[in-house]
């Protein structure tokens, strides 16, 4: 770079540089006097400018002074550029030779170490230039900041955010040390200069995808041993790590670059939080425990097996699967990363590349598995009901439940799936946790030993998940570990301790009451939370309540499970009849010669059609049937509308079609008390309970 004086790309100054001063002597002692008029007349044009300005009268000798100031002007900046970028360049050389230098980018955890240092450091609040925001702690963690109580910053911002967070007016100001500017603060007596940069990038892709800018810090330490810089970065992991010793952090899935991403922190959920048997969790526990002690780790290592173990959970919805993996990673300390299959921007090799950046030491959340199209006989988007040509009634079973699900399937086929679970570069070291709703509909190289290692069902409760559910909710014990909580636990005293235990043993009678007027295998635990939530400070009126609160839902359940069966029956009487047409007019089953000309799928798709809109007179009949059963059911929908008794828009979401023997067998477990493996005819989901 050359800078000129007087030049810096004015092209008037540069004419009048380049021709006119170089010939005219500025005057001076003993000099002519400017010839102004000749000089100009040396110049392409300036003559019809001279004849311009004298027509208006105005002195042409002007251009001159003008020309002049503007060269000393410009020989000004230009001279002050140059110094500038001499500063520049001197800074420069002293950053690369004298200075230490840490890049730090915002996807990356180290990144959060060091705002989380700059949360509670004092330079976040000295600065002159800051952020102010309102936002809570469930948003990004890079956005973390002080909390000011009105008066002071000190000693509020604790690990327990739930405490700092808010007060009685709503969510308290945040101050962020402003970015694009650089910030001065002294650690361990050494100098540290820090620059927080947003990098602007496009709010969506192809994928269909947004997300928040980037952003990177640069930290700067005079010295050339970055020992300085290292140690500040480590008491910033250390800070870090502190404050997320209470919390479960969860990774899901960036919709834009399809990367995990840390999108909230949560606090820890005690695993006696979770009600389920005694049996299952202890089973499980042991299992996770095992599996993750060093020992085991070496193991693997000898026999040359892949240091891997995975679990399905599966049964209805709101039974504490999430629940459950959720309360694990926080108990194990591992880090938790959900993946929802159904995601319609997931493929195949981005699952791959998600299971190959997982951290050792983790559990991968696999939600609603079911929701993928992970299903090797019916392949990409293929409607489940087309096969109901199918002669096996399980098969037909199958299908309908399959031809429930309304959602869309997703774009992960079987063999991808497969392939991220326990390919060549899977990371080792983690735990996969697989949840259903239907696991029936799972293809069996999915759930086979050694890529599921154990199941565990998830039912409505039983005596002892509903006694242990009720003493959850009225012992007073937190349910989440938080630092806050230890410290009042340990300043309890003797009279406080004994309150406590009486406390305890009227609530353990109360639970015993309780369970024994609910019917076991009737309620998902969710549904027996959702009763008691309302009446959570009065257990005994919980009791007393209860009993019209189970004639409701019970009525409800009853209703939902006669339709159902109708539901049932009338489909296979339709089923049966075009089995004997298809039997009456030689038509030849699926695969077997058919219309040749026709493709498989078209074929499948016009049976199914056929089927489903019925063929025969017989057929409209049970329509008209199903009409009239439709209005009675509406009726009676209205009249209970009417009497308050139930809240609308609840009504069966996936009904569970068993044969009637099943639902025989089942009832009879559920007498017996093999409350796990009950599962009737009846809708997943039920009216709550109408609000008071
Ligand atoms: N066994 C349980 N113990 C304690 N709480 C439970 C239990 N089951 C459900 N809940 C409560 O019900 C709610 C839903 O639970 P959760 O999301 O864990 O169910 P889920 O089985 O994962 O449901 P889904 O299949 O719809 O994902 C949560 O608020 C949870 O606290």
């Amino acid at each position: 770079m050359v800078f000129m004086p007087g030049l810096g790309g004015d092209p008037a100054a540069m004419a009048l540089n380049a021709g006119l001063y170089s010939q005219i002597p500025l005057g001076g002692a003993g000099g002519q006097p400017v010839q102004n008029d000749e000089a100009l007349a040396s110049i392409p044009g300036a003559e019809m400018v001279k004849r311009l300005l004298d027509q208006y009268g105005i002195d042409s000798s002007m251009l001159i002074t003008v020309g002049m100031l503007l060269t000393i002007f410009n020989s000004f900046t230009g001279l002050y550029t140059f110094f500038l970028s001499m500063v520049y360049q001197a800074m420069n050389f002293f950053a690369a030779y004298f200075l230490s230098k840490a890049h730090i980018r915002s996807n990356d955890e180290s990144f959060d170490y060091v705002m989380e240092y700059l949360s509670r450091n004092e330079i976040s609040t000295d600065s002159r230039l800051f952020h102010v925001s309102t936002q809570q702690d469930t948003i990004p963690r890079k956005h973390k900041a002080m909390f000011y109580d009105g008066a002071t910053f000190k000693g509020i911002n604790r690990p327990d955010s739930e405490y700092v967070q808010a007060d009685e007016y709503g969510p308290k100001l945040k101050f962020i040390p402003a970015s694009a500017k650089k910030h001065y603060f002294f650690f361990e007596r050494t100098l540290f200069i820090i620059e927080r940069t947003i990098e602007h990038t496009p709010t969506h892709n192809n994928n269909g995808g947004a997300r928040a800018d980037d952003e990177t810090v640069d930290i700067w330490t005079v010295g050339r041993n970055p020992v300085a810089l290292r140690r500040f970065l480590s008491h910033c992991r250390v800070l870090f790590m502190k404050q997320q010793q209470y919390k479960t952090v969860l990774h899901t899935c960036d919709t834009y670059d399809m990367r995990w991403s840390a999108s909230q922190t949560r606090p820890i959920r005690s695993l006696d939080s979770v009600v389920m048997t005694f049996k299952d969790k202890n089973r499980l526990l042991t299992d996770i425990a095992e599996y993750l002690s060093p020992k085991t780790k070496a193991w693997y290592q000898e026999q040359g097996l892949p240091y891997r173990r995975g679990y399905l959970f599966y049964g209805l919805p709101g039974t504490g699967k999430t629940s459950l993996t959720t309360a694990i990673a926080g108990a194990f300390n591992l880090k938790l990363f959900i993946l929802s299959l159904g995601s319609q921007n997931l493929h195949d090799n981005y699952v791959q590349e998600l299971f190959m950046s997982l951290p050792p030491r983790a559990i991968v959340l696999l939600e609603d598995v079911d929701s993928a199209n992970v299903d090797r006989d019916y392949g990409y988007g293929m409607n489940h009901d087309e096969d109901i040509d199918s002669e096996d009634d399980e098969e037909v079973d199958k299908a309908l439940n399959r031809g429930q699900n309304t959602r869309r399937p997703s774009n992960v086929s079987l063999s991808g799936l497969l392939n991220a679970i326990d390919g060549v570069g899977s990371a080792e070291g983690r735990v996969l946790i697989m949840t259903t709703n239907r696991r029936e509909s799972l293809d069996g190289a999915l759930i086979r030993p050694g890529r599921v290692d154990m199941e565990i069902e998830f039912g409505r409760a039983n005596h002892e998940v509903l006694e242990q559910i009720f003493i959850q909710l009225y012992s007073g014990k937190k349910q989440n570990v938080s630092s806050l909580a230890l410290e009042a636990e340990k300043k309890k005293t003797e009279k406080e301790i004994a309150e406590e235990a009486t406390h305890k043993q009227e609530i353990e009678e109360l639970a015993k009451e309780f369970a024994a007027m609910v019917p076991e295998g009737t309620f998902t635990p969710a549904e027996v939370q959702n009763f008691l939530l309302p009446r959570k400070r009065d257990p005994r009126l919980a009791i007393k309540e209860l009993r019209e609160w189970l004639d409701i839902q019970l009525d409800t359940l009853k209703k939902s499970e006669e339709k159902e069966k109708r539901k049932r029956t009338k489909f296979l009487q339709r089923r049966q009849k075009w089995l004997k047409q298809r039997k009456q007019l030689k038509m030849p089953a699926f695969g077997d010669s058919d219309d040749e000309s026709e493709d498989y799928g078209n074929r499948k798709k016009r049976r199914s059609k056929d089927f489903l809109e019925g063929i025969t007179e017989e057929d409209e009949e049970n329509k008209k049937e199903e009409g009239e059963d439709a209005e009675k059911e509406n009726g009676d929908d209205k009249t209970e509308a009417k009497e308050g008794t139930i809240s609308e828009g609840k009504e069966a979401a996936v009904p569970e079609i068993k044969t009637e023997a099943a639902d025989d067998s089942k009832s009879k477990k559920s007498e017996e008390g093999d409350w796990s493996d009950v599962e009737t005819s009846r809708p997943a989901s039920r009216p709550t309970e109408p609000s008071s």
